[in-house]
């Protein structure tokens, strides 16, 4: 997603603020350190980009990759900044006579968090919303809007901060990031609950964890879809990805975790967790009976707390029992293709349990009716799932159905693991009925996962299609180049037998996958969702992978579906 021109932040329009002295306080500044009145000065906001500056705020210049935020303190200051926190080089690089007070620690990143919490905290220090975390390599905008569905299912007013849209109460505004930075993370929380809303979900990116975007934010419940590789380019390898998306399952982040446990990661994860962790077991046993097992031949159902059972097929989505402790079950639907829309079904699920069951368990220890009040919750958690179908919901860009014959279908894939199961859920039943996939790698992002997303694409379609993502400012010709390397290269090892074409301009490849395609086939567009521009050099081209999947189904006649999600996500 391209991040060029910061949106205006949101933030609650009353906010409490704090004192620079109690800001001082709280980062271990000395109040000597203070010139004159400075101490006494309040800042309403808090924001760590220049651009997003409102007066009466905060600045925090922090150093970054490309350049230092004091470069831009004249622009916060012009902006109205009313302070400036910052460390050693920002202050030597603010000189001896910014116009405003400055603050100096050794590391402002580390404090972000704290500070913007201060500044946006309610009066009374109350927390207003339940949290509910998710992190994990796929799966995360999934899950959170299964939590979103199922929470406003059961009456809650909700929020959500995620990859594809932050909903702030009536406001849906296009993300930038998937996980905001910690400034607008603090300024969103407060805003949903000046709202009066009270629980919110939200994606936490490994990148998030890095950057400490949610320090200082404390969930309920934070939930581990699963570890597969990506993003090595920021964490060195899987041992620094497994370890930064750990952090989140630790006491100064979450009060509960619910972990799936279906691989290895997920179970180190389970053992490591220092807060009271449930574990939930989606991979179906295989043959009938058999425990599950990862690649290290580990059972995992027979460790897990709770475990998905009985999968059938239901129209495009399943059906399937979520089994707990003391027989507990919950019967299970969710109209949205593939195994892994169970796995997130189930996670958000247990999620929302988790809370409700520790709630329950608090009010009614005291007088003795734990059972009755697990039950209470058990049923009013079924009686939901039966009533509202809270996971047949469209989710923008994730296994989006455009077509029906042939099946078309946009999906967010683009990693390994994402890919793999996307082309498995998608395959064609019919005999003679051929998979056909539009795909492309991005720019300026792991490139060791190129070629193995290439050899993916090769053994999962019929016919594959190489063609651009976000080429970012790198070359889109070297882009391809590298995953159709790795295409051609399962394509001639394992005699796959695919055809494999190039086409540079990705409204033309989605165009050419339709004239291949025959109403019994199976067209899969995937690497960018929901995405509406592609960027290029600096530059966003519009394109929206669902609106040309759409026109060239439409230009041959082919039937189409009426997602309802298409036309708006153009808009922004
Ligand atoms: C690697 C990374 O995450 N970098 C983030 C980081 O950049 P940086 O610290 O290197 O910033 P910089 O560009 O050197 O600028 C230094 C400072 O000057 C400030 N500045 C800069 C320009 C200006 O005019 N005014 C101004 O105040 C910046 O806000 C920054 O604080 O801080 C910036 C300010 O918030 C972020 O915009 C930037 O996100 C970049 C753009 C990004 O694309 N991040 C992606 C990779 C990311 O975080 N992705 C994950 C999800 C990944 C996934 O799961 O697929 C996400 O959570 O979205
Ligand atoms: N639990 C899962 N396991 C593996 N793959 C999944 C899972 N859920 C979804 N996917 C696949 O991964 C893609 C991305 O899913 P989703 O957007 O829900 O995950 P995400 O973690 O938010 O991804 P990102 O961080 O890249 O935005 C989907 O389009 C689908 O192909």
């Amino acid at each position: 997603m391209p991040v060029n021109n910061p949106p205006a932040p949101l933030r609650p329009a009353h906010p409490h603020g704090a004192t620079l002295a109690q800001l001082a306080d709280l980062v271990g500044v000395p109040a000597a350190a203070l010139n004159g009145q400075a101490g006494a000065v309040r800042v309403g906001g808090v924001s760590l980009d220049s651009r997003t500056i409102l007066p009466g705020d905060l600045y925090l210049a922090l150093p970054g990759a490309k350049a230092h935020g004091a470069q831009f303190a004249a622009a916060a200051i012009a902006a109205g900044a009313a302070a400036i926190l910052t460390d050693d080089a920002g202050a030597r690089l603010l000189g001896g006579a910014p116009g405003v007070p400055v603050l100096t620690v050794a590391d402002p990143r580390a404090v972000t968090g704290a500070v913007a919490a201060a500044v946006y905290a309610r009066p009374d220090g109350a927390r207003a919303l339940e949290l509910f975390a998710v992190t994990g390599t796929n799966g995360k905008t999934t899950t959170t809007y299964f939590l979103n569905s199922l929470l406003q299912a059961l009456g809650r007013a909700t929020g959500l901060i995620g990859t594809i849209e932050i909903l702030a109460g009536g406001q849906a505004v296009p993300s930038k990031l998937t996980t905001p930075e910690s400034t607008d993370v603090h300024g969103l929380l407060a805003l949903m609950a000046e709202k009066g809303l009270d629980a919110a979900s939200m994606e936490v990116s490994s990148h998030a964890l890095a950057f400490g975007r949610v320090d200082a934010v404390e969930f309920s419940v934070a939930g581990f879809t699963n570890l597969t590789q990506d993003h090595l380019d920021l964490h060195g390898g899987m041992e620094g990805y497994y370890s930064t998306k750990a952090a989140l399952f630790t006491p100064a982040h979450t009060r509960h975790a619910v972990i799936t446990v279906d691989d290895a990661w997920g179970r180190r994860m389970a053992a490591e967790a220092s807060v009271p962790t449930t574990t939930l077991a989606t991979a179906q046993p295989q043959p009938e009976g058999a425990p599950a097992t990862d690649s290290l031949g580990t059972p995992a159902d027979a460790l897990a707390d709770w475990q998905v059972r009985s999968v059938r097929r239901d129209g495009v989505g399943s059906r399937f029992g979520l089994h707990g402790p003391r027989g507990a079950v919950l019967t299970v639907r969710t109209g949205l293709p593939g195994d892994f829309n169970v796995a997130n079904a189930a996670l958000a699920l247990l999620m929302v349990a988790t809370e409700l069951l520790a709630q329950a368990a608090a009010a009614s220890s005291a007088v003795g009716q734990g059972d009755e009040a697990r039950q209470v919750v058990l049923d009013r958690l079924q009686h939901v799932l039966d009533t509202a179908d809270p996971f047949t919901i469209e989710v923008p860009g994730r296994m989006q159905l455009v077509g029906t014959a042939p099946v078309a279908v946009v999906d967010f894939a683009h990693n390994p693991d994402a890919l793999e199961r996307a082309l498995d859920a998608v395959r064609p039943e019919a005999e003679g009925a051929k998979l056909i996939a539009v795909f492309g790698a991005t720019g300026e992002r792991d490139a060791t996962k190129r070629p193995i997303m290439g050899a993916v694409v090769a053994r999962g379609a019929d016919v594959v299609i190489i063609t651009d993502d976000d080429p970012h400012d790198e070359d889109p010709a070297a882009i391809r180049a590298d995953v159709l390397a790795g295409a051609r290269e399962a394509n001639d090892r394992e005699g796959l037998g695919r055809v494999v074409e190039e086409s540079g301009d990705r409204a033309a490849a989605i165009t050419r996958a339709v004239e291949l395609a025959g109403p019994e086939d199976v067209i899969l567009v995937a690497g960018r969702g929901h995405e509406v521009y592609q960027e290029v050099m600096g530059v966003n081209i519009s394109l929206d992978d669902r609106v040309e999947l759409r026109t060239a189904l439409a230009a041959r006649g082919f039937p189409l579906t009426n997602a309802s999600t298409i036309e708006s996500s153009t808009d922004d």
